[in-house]
């Protein structure tokens, strides 16, 4: 199975989609709208790419990647997320991590480091580099990159980079919910939990109602609702949809087939029924 996560080596997708390939081997792309694109263009076999974060909430760039591409949704990680500060010395002044990874660590940094810089990077192991390279740099990732460059997702490292500290998320519960992304014709009927787009291409009062009540009279619990832009037009969405039940059980298809009459304008995407894996560490 060829799986292709976001990298370099040693972002928390690479702890995440190590648990899905064979062999643990892994390759990289640096968007997850790379990812995706690599998987519907037939690259890979499975892409790994976050969505969801307990602190900071959706990864859009996922989202948006999920309702463009031709590809299904085949199984769902959730991994706790635990940051450490990693630098060459305790003096440093700017701090480069993904967006998220700077979020998640909002308070700690406004309270222990209030005057160092934030920089925005591609993922926290791309951070890591920058912190390798650059000795005014410190990085924000898991506690692990402390090894040797390569090393990534690894053993504990040799003392390349220091840890600075441990645990500074803001929460100590914060996890990050990983989606499993596969070729469309893989898309399966079974699991738990099912993951749809709906385009209504409709605007009237009641029509987000409308598309909650066919969950509703059947008993379908949702787990999540997201609104993105369809970037058609100002004030037009799409919803991202998730719910506990999967595509095999009739409620589903039911419910389904009310929500398809009204979407009639627009569409409704299937990305998939799955079930969820916890992976630690
Ligand atoms: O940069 C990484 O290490 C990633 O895997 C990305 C990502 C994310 O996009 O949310 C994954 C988990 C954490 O929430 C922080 C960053």
């Amino acid at each position: 199975m060829q799986v292709v996560t976001l990298g370099p080596a040693g972002t928390y997708s690479h702890r995440a989609a190590g648990s899905i390939a064979d062999d643990g081997a892994v390759s990289f792309r640096e968007s997850v709208t790379g990812i995706v694109a690599a998987v519907a263009d037939g690259e890979f076999d499975r892409g790994g790419v976050p969505v969801e974060n307990s602190i900071e909430g959706s990864v859009d760039e996922s989202l948006d990647a999920l309702a463009d591409r031709a590809v299904s949704v085949v199984q769902e990680v959730v991994s706790p997320i635990r940051h450490a500060l990693l630098a060459q010395g305790p003096e440093f002044s700017t701090v480069a991590s993904h967006p998220q990874a700077l979020a998640q660590c909002r308070e700690y940094l406004a309270e222990h480091y209030p005057d160092v810089s934030q920089e925005a990077v591609a993922s926290t192991a791309r951070g890591v580099e920058r912190a390798r390279e650059d000795p005014s740099v410190a990085a924000i990732g898991h506690p692990a990159n402390a090894g040797s460059p390569g090393q990534g997702a690894g053993e504990d490292g040799d003392g390349t980079l220091q840890r600075i500290a441990e645990n500074i998320q803001d929460h100590d519960s914060n996890a990050t919910r990983f989606l499993v992304v596969a070729p469309e014709s893989e898309r399966s009927e079974a699991g738990g939990k099912t993951s749809i787009v709906a385009y209504p291409g409709a605007n009237y009062p009641g029509l987000l109602l409308e598309l909650l009540e066919s969950f509703a009279d059947r008993d379908i619990n949702l787990t999540r609702i997201e609104s993105r832009p369809s970037g058609r037009r100002l004030g037009d969405y799409c919803f991202h949809v998730d719910f506990e039940a999967g595509l095999y059980e009739a409620r589903a298809q039911e419910a389904l087939a009310e929500i398809e009459e009204v979407c009639a304008d627009g569409w409704v995407k299937r990305l998939g029924s799955y079930d969820t894996t916890h992976v630690v560490g």
